[in-house]
């Protein structure tokens, strides 16, 4: 598959993998206290998530956000968390998903998730100069 091509997935798998996910991650011990300091209206978040994975797997320009600046926003999400940020995932992909969809998918979010971890390790300071730490 190249990497502009189109998943072949529903936009109602899509809407029901990130309706399980933020569930699971609501009632994760480690991860749902990270997201209640930021999240006040769920449906709207998930909404936008939807639009992001459309965007990403359909090539739907419905999301133009900067997720890289909102997670370093965010002040308390750290590289660590995205190992169980995508655990998490994977296991809903594979609960909800036929696994081969649910693999592709899954190889995505983790190229996501390292972009956005590597983002996050290279934190710019006042000068512009990224901290390699
Ligand atoms: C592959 C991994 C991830 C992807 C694809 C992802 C995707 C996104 C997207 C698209 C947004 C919305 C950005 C916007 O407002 O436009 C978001 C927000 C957020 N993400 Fe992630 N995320 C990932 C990993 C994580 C991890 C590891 C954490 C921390 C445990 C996290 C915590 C949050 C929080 C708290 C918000 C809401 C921030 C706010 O609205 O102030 N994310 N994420």
């Amino acid at each position: 598959m190249t990497p502009l091509a189109r998943l072949p997935v529903s936009e109602a798998q899509i809407a029901q993998v990130v309706s399980r996910f933020y569930a699971s991650v609501r009632a994760h011990e480690e991860l749902g206290p990270i997201f209640a300091a930021h999240i006040v209206d769920w449906p709207a978040h998930e909404e936008k998530i939807v639009r992001f994975w459309r965007n990403a797997l359909l090539r739907e320009r419905i999301y133009d956000g900067n997720p890289m600046q909102v997670h370093r926003a965010a002040g308390n999400v750290r590289p660590e968390h995205f190992e169980v940020w995508l655990s998490v995932f994977d296991e809903t992909l594979f609960a909800v998903l036929p696994s081969d969809l649910a693999q592709v998918w899954s190889a995505i979010a983790h190229n996501i998730g390292r972009a956005l971890r590597y983002g996050l390790e290279r934190r710019a300071t006042p000068d512009g100069v990224p901290v390699l730490t």
